[in-house]
């Protein structure tokens, strides 16, 4: 079998995003959770999604982690590497994003490397190199407030050339416009300059068709899940892949259900005080997350008697100002894995007691969640919202089983109960 794509994710529900949007252009994709083991025996598909937890780990462990995921790609015979980042461009100035894409780029041997986190479908648009998240620059959007990367410059050649030890160009919207000639023609000469990366402006799905067509042609890129539909589209159009039916169907799982937020989005708080009318929901102490275990034991003691009543949602996710004052007292790093860690906790005790359909809002809660489940993979299932399928879990322990890893600011105000009609 040749794999005509592979994808290296620097989180959990990134990579899940991505395989949907693979898996709606016709692409058989599956999801795979870490570095893969050499033997491992793939299900007859068209790409792969290896999934990280490297977006805010130390910047030598994210590349060393990527490089294995890179380097088992390639040996499976993958020509095109997508290191696929947040579509709000989720990093600090230490990394991880530029490190990764320099080693990545050190490894294969490519020019200039196309970079985009455009993905106009969640409103995630890029002009003259400045990211916009709806109507705003990313600066002004909630993700200034980010709790482990707040953003605070639009500019993403700024952003980038300050994370990355070559120089960063810029493609901009009218040469996109021009067609895919344009584009190689422009590539070629920032190469030529020693630019080792450009970002690329993508404004609507026609603009990321053509950097699609580009970008197949080199050995890397870096971008979101709009790289991946333009990559797709590509693929398909001229004939590398034939396109198949999307969205696995399996039988349903059945179960009890519960729900688990560590997100502290707009989008999700949202999310959660919309729940309230249709579930119980626990709000956690974090203080007492980070004195100890029995906040943890808490929550699966409220849990438990109420799961064979209906699904129930358990939060630790918080106003910007109150994750701000946890942080001053606690250290951003230390809060952030307690939580994680509590979060993982409760989602192990749930399945233990019987939970099969877990969904989880948040990327680093859903890695530590699906770390603390020892789920190898995921095939996928239908989408819920934008960027968020229904994932059948693969190998896990636990046996049959649906998830739903919703990225923080994806999703409708009532994506648990829309993410709770899908997973039966
Ligand atoms: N009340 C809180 N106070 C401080 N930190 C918190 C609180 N609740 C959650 N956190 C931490 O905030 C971080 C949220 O990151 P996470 O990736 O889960 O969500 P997100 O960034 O909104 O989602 P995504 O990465 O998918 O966009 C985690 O490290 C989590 O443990
Ligand atoms: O690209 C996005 O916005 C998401 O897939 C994601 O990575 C958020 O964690």
């Amino acid at each position: 079998m040749t794999l005509a794509l592979g994808c290296i994710a620097d989180d959990y529900t990134g990579a899940s995003d991505l395989a949907n949007t693979l898996t709606r252009a016709g692409l058989r994709t599956v999801q795979i959770i870490g570095v893969p083991a050499d033997d491992l025996a793939l299900p007859e598909v068209d790409a792969v999604v290896v999934s990280l937890k490297s977006r805010s780990i130390e910047a030598g462990l994210a590349v060393s982690r990527s490089r294995a995921a890179e380097t088992w790609l390639r040996g499976r015979g993958v020509g095109h590497v997508l290191f696929k980042i947040c579509s709000t461009f989720d990093s600090t100035d230490a990394g991880n994003i530029g490190p990764v894409m320099d080693a990545l780029r050190a490894d294969c041997g490519e020019g200039a490397v196309l970079v985009t986190p455009a993905f106009p479908e969640t409103g995630r648009t890029v002009y003259q190199g400045n990211l916009f998240v709806g109507a705003v620059p990313l600066s002004e959007s909630p993700l200034k407030d980010h709790p482990l990367n707040p953003m605070h410059d639009s500019n993403l050649v700024r952003v980038l050339a300050r994370q990355s030890s070559t120089q960063i160009g810029l493609v901009d919207l009218a040469t996109v416009a021009r067609g895919a000639e344009a584009v190689r023609a422009r590539l070629a000469e920032l190469a030529a300059r020693g630019i080792g990366a450009a970002i690329i402006d993508a404004v609507f799905d026609r603009d990321l068709e053509t950097i699609g067509l580009v970008a197949a042609e080199h050995l890397l890129s870096v971008g979101a899940s709009g790289m991946g539909l333009g990559l797709a589209r590509a693929l398909v159009s001229t004939g590398k892949v034939k396109p198949a039916p999307s969205g696995e169907t399996g039988a349903a799982v059945g179960g009890l259900a519960a729900c688990l937020a560590g997100s502290c989005s707009q989008a999700t708080l949202q999310q959660i005080a919309s729940a309230e009318r249709i579930m119980p929901v626990l709000h956690l102490d974090p203080e007492r997350i980070v004195a100890g275990a029995a906040e943890a034991q808490r929550a699966l003691d409220w849990a438990r008697p109420r799961l064979a009543e209906g699904p129930v949602l358990i939060a630790s996710s918080a106003t910007p100002d109150a994750v701000a004052a946890v942080q001053a007292r606690h250290g951003r790093d230390a809060a952030g894995h307690a939580i994680e860690q509590a979060m993982a906790g409760i989602a192990e005790g749930l399945v233990q007691a019987g939970v099969r359909r877990l969904i989880v809002a948040g990327g680093e809660t859903s890695g530590a969640v699906v770390d603390r489940l020892k789920i190898p993979g995921f095939l996928v299932g239908v989408e819920i919202a934008a960027g968020v399928p229904v994932l059948r879990a693969v190998g896990a322990s636990s046996g049959e089983m649906l998830l739903a890893l919703k990225s923080g600011n994806f999703g409708g105000p009532d994506f648990f109960s829309d993410a709770l009609r899908l997973m039966r």
